[in-house]
């Protein structure tokens, strides 16, 4: 482990151009939308589609994805606990600095411990960290309901075509049952006490990509983070 923390002779540089002049420069203001929630709840899903509903309001995000980060920055880590929490506390500071550049910054992990993720929540100044959880149940609800749907009113052809759609989810949850250690299995999973955004099912019906990405960015205009105004405070 390093021990830079301890050093007494390194000292902060200065950028000669700012967190106000880059966000001013890309008429936006920079923040970290933390997406949690279950493997299988969504959550790529929800980054991809909210990135782009941005992108067509120009407005530039970039997506940190946990199984992508896996394959690079954070592959030497695993999933017993410790390397969960190092896991995210990477992915914050890298957020942050995303953050700093003017972008918003859409992280889309597990992260299934409370404290990590208030850990992220403690890096950026206030109400920069926009936790938004994925409540699987729609999901679940939406898959059960095509299965049941299959099974009672179609041809058995037509039944296994109904499933193609689904075979990364059943994939994902066969896997699941076969290795230990997996979040929400054997693993826990502890939900945002206070979360900005909680998405799930309305009527029984789970949420479109593009229906989930549009409660995000109403919130996002609601709040004025889509639009760098001068007078918003120095500090975001
Ligand atoms: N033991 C165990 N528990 C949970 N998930 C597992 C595990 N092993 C592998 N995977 C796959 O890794 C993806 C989650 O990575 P994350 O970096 O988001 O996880 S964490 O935040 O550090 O808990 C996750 O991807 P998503 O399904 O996209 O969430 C899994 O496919
Ligand atoms: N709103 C949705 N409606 C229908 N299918 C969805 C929806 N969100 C995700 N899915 C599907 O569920 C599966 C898991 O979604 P994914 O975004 O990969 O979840 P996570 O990143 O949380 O593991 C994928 O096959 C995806 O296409």
């Amino acid at each position: 482990m390093s021990t830079m923390g301890n050093s007494t002779n390194i000292f902060w540089q200065e950028s000669p151009i700012g967190k106000l002049e880059r966000q001013k420069l890309l008429n936006q203001k920079g923040c970290v939308v933390w997406i949690t929630g279950l493997s299988g709840s969504g959550k790529s899903t929800l980054a991809c589609s909210l990135s782009r509903e941005l992108y067509t309001r120009g407005k530039l995000s970039y997506i940190l994805d946990g199984d992508n980060l896996r394959h690079g920055l954070n592959k030497d880590l695993g999933f017993k606990a410790d390397d969960r929490t190092e896991n995210i506390r990477r992915v914050g500071e890298v957020a942050k600095l995303f953050a700093d550049t003017g972008l918003i910054c859409i992280a889309s992990l597990i992260s299934p411990y409370r404290k990590d993720r208030d850990a992220c929540r403690a890096m950026l100044p206030d109400a920069n960290f926009i936790e938004a959880r994925l409540l699987e149940d729609g999901l679940h609800e939406h898959v059960r309901q095509e299965i049941q749907k299959a099974f009672t009113s179609l041809h058995v052809l037509e039944r296994l075509k109904i499933f193609s759609p689904y075979l990364d989810l059943i994939s994902l949850h066969s896997r699941s049952y076969i290795q230990p250690g997996f979040t929400g299995i054997d693993d826990p999973y502890e939900p945002p006490l206070n979360c900005e955004i909680e998405i799930q099912q309305k009527d029984g019906d789970c949420p479109t990509p593009g229906a989930m990405a549009g409660e995000v960015v109403s919130y996002l205009e609601e709040k004025g983070w889509d639009v760098y105004q001068q007078a918003s405070g120095s500090n975001m």
